[in-house]
């Protein structure tokens, strides 16, 4: 950290911060005064006048003045305090459902008050719950304030004064010291203001300036900051991707011979865009530069033999490799895959998740150690402290949604050794629009797999009635006489697994009542790694027919003679999510189908939602609906993990914002290189150094 920057310095320099509301500051994460200054309001209200009562409305904040015409206790229901106050155009009452005796006295009739709070509608008439008061000593006395009051975010301990009184003196100190880094010429272009007077201006509104204004999407103080934001944030991905090219890293080389043996040893031939993305696997790892590579491709485009190949290339030159998967399930999987493809490479693959324990732990990371492994598929235990490799060279991510940019980021240090850096392959079956693949990949490379393998047919969607359950339960006992295989995937409310793997299995014993003759399996993620596996086993060894289970399914299981699924309530899912569930069917040559079974009655929304499932197969374009219909927000998964969090910026609002952003971060990059770092460091928290991460 640069100590000589005033900006830098702590909260507790300021006067009245103690160590204790310095770490309660700390908890959101303000530590220097730069924080501070940055910590913006969220709302404002609004005592520059006093609003006649008599012409309140409900739902409005107002600022009142009055005097006490009546005090009454009332002990029916809730007990509560009420005054009446009138101001000579109308009454309103006040209530409090505690009260001291204090208070009481204070509240007496005759008292002259103002109050500020939201105006309800009450049993007698309209009210203010515990509004904020004081007593005045005469009715002229003022009580308005000349500009409007910020409120900011809080957390628990911090009071609204206290933060407002260190904004305060941070910006009184600190302001003057703050550089603005985007280009006059941007300025201008865009109408924005300065960053001084953004800071300005939503700290401390000038007079003229209403709420509703300062809260407007549009406000340019507000949108300069986003815009600000969103683009140090894609700054941050830049400078890694500019950084990791000055690294070093194992340029990897292969001979024809073991080319041409491994794609023999397959049980296909690679399409023409699985081999357009090998070559520029091999042409990246060919360099002395690290590969930071994305391979999107739509479920079942055949990702994983991809990343196989490069596997292929790092082992030919004597390197390690690591295959991280988001789900136990799926690491197995790639594990067999694996064991197929190179059984004739006296290759040791070995496997590794956080249920792997004790010796057989030991052993295992022993071998990555002496480097008598050459792949290791595993969960993010992959990357734990305990795991090092003798000669990293790649490292293949799959279904990099579910990790932040930031874990990844981390993960790049692993195979550091001896100054050289590893390889990195990221896989996606989940296509981000080009607009948000800015704030999250744009420190990669993109490849795309933009065809299928040959033979696929297009998944026959319908959207049925939960009614019409029987129905679509007879049709699998068709279809099972037919030796082919089906899923039924239990979806409930997301946010409990417990629930979800408890109607799993209620579904899974009533569906054995209905289909006795049918051999029914059930997985959910609450059951024992082994316990999963020996499902999983069972179904894609035909021993099963039917496969109750929750998402657990949703990314990578590939049982080719499955090619029917139902999928319960598919209402509550994102399209995306959707989408990658039906992938799991389709995966053979033969038809296949997917029945959404919704409960009625649907929304208007949600009948168009799955429509668009029914109408295409095409991920892309669903994606696309998605961001359409969901917003950024939600599909970039902010809100439900906290993946990306913004300061100012929201990715709903600020969309409009996103297309500009690249090429003005070029431009930033080349003509104002000093600039880079310390917009980082303002909006991110730390500098980005990929070559210390
Ligand atoms: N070129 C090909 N020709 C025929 N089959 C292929 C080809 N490439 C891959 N496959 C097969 O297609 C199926 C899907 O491949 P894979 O599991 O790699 O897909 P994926 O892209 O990872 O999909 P998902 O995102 O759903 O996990 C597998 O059974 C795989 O063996």
């Amino acid at each position: 950290m640069d100590r000589t920057d005033p900006l830098d310095q702590s909260v507790a320099s300021l006067g009245g911060i103690g160590k204790q509301t310095a770490s309660k500051l700390e908890k959101l994460g303000i530590r220097t005064c730069q924080d501070l200054i940055f910590h913006l309001p969220h709302r404002y209200e609004d005592r520059t006048r006093i609003q006649a009562i008599g012409a309140l409305k409900p739902g409005v904040t107002a600022l009142i003045k009055g005097k006490i015409e009546l005090t009454d206790t009332l002990l029916r229901g809730r007990k509560s305090l009420i005054c009446r106050i009138g101001d000579g155009t109308g009454f309103i009452n006040l209530r409090f459902f505690h009260f001291s005796a204090a208070q009481l006295t204070q509240l007496s009739p005759g008292t002259c008050i103002s109050c500020f709070a939201e105006v309800r509608h009450g049993y007698a008439g309209l009210e203010m719950i515990h509004p904020d008061y004081k007593i005045l000593s005469n009715p002229k006395q003022s009580v308005t304030e000349d500009t409007l009051r910020p409120v900011y975010p809080l957390t628990e301990g911090l009071s609204q004064s206290l933060l407002r009184k260190a904004i305060k003196q941070a910006l009184n100190l600190h302001l003057k010291n703050l550089t603005d880094w985007l280009p006059e010429s941007l300025l201008q272009r865009f109408n924005y203001p300065t960053l001084i007077e953004a800071i300005n201006f939503l700290h401390a509104p000038s007079e003229q300036t209403t709420a509703e204004t300062l809260l407007q999407n549009d406000n340019p103080a507000r949108k300069r900051l986003a815009f600000e934001e969103l683009l140090s944030h894609h700054l941050s991905l830049r400078v890694v991707r500019e950084q990791a090219r000055e690294q070093l890293a194992p340029p990897f080389s292969i001979d024809e011979t073991t080319r041409r043996h491994f794609l023999k040893s397959l049980p296909f031939q690679l399409t023409g865009a699985q081999q357009r993305v090998i070559t520029e696997i091999e042409a990246d790892c060919s360099r002395q530069q690290p590969m930071l590579r994305l391979v999107q491709g739509d479920v079942g485009s055949g990702k994983t033999v991809v990343s196989a190949y490069a596997a292929l290339l790092a082992l030919a030159a004597g390197y390690q490799v690591a295959v991280m998967a988001p789900t136990e399930l799926l690491a197995e999987q790639h594990f067999r895959n694996f064991s197929a493809w190179f059984e004739r490479f006296q290759t040791q693959i070995i496997f590794l998740t956080g249920q792997i324990k004790g010796n057989t732990r030991k052993t295992t990371l022993e071998t990555l150690e002496d480097g008598s492994a050459g792949i290791v598929i595993g969960t993010h235990a992959l990357f734990q402290e305990s795991v090092t490799f003798k000669k990293l060279g790649l490292i293949v991510i799959d279904e990099q949604h579910r990790f932040g940019v930031h874990q990844r980021m981390a993960l790049r240090d692993k195979g550091r050794n001896a100054g050289i850096r590893p390889h990195q392959l990221v896989m996606t079956a989940t296509p981000i629009p080009r607009t948000l693949a800015m704030l999250q990949y744009s420190d990669l490379d993109i490849s795309i797999i933009d065809e299928l393998p040959p033979g696929r047919k297009p998944i026959v969607t319908s959207v049925i009635p939960s009614e019409r359950r029987e129905e679509v339960i007879a049709r699998i006992g068709h279809w099972v006489a037919h030796k082919r295989q089906a899923y039924w995937v239990c979806t409930l409310i997301e946010e409990s697994e417990a629930l979800q793997c408890e109607a799993a299995e209620k579904t899974a014993e009533l569906l054995t009542q209905v289909l006795p003759d049918i051999r029914i399996g059930l997985v959910h993620g609450r059951m024992k790694a082994a316990d999963k596996d020996a499902v999983m086993q069972d179904f894609k060894s035909h021993r099963i027919d039917l496969l109750v289970a929750t998402t657990v399914i949703e990314v990578g299981v590939d049982v080719p003679n499955a090619g029917l699924m139902i999928i319960e309530n598919p209402e509550r899912l994102g399209l995306s999510q959707l989408h990658q569930l039906r992938g799991r069917v389709g995966r053979g040559k033969d038809d296949s189908y997917c029945l959404l079974l919704y409960q009625s009655p649907l929304s208007d929304t949600a009948r168009h939602r799955l429509g668009i499932l029914r109408d295409t197969n095409d991920g892309f374009m669903i994606a696309e609906k998605d961001l359409e219909l969901r917003g950024p927000g939600e599909v970039m998964g902010t809100r439900q993990t906290g993946q990306m969090q913004f300061k100012i910026a929201d990715l709903d609002r600020d969309t409009d914002l996103l297309d500009n952003i690249p090429t003005i971060a070029e431009s930033l990059l080349h003509h104002s290189p000093d600039a880079v770092q310390p917009l980082i460091k303002r909006w991110l928290g730390e500098t980005v150094n990929y070559a210390e991460v």
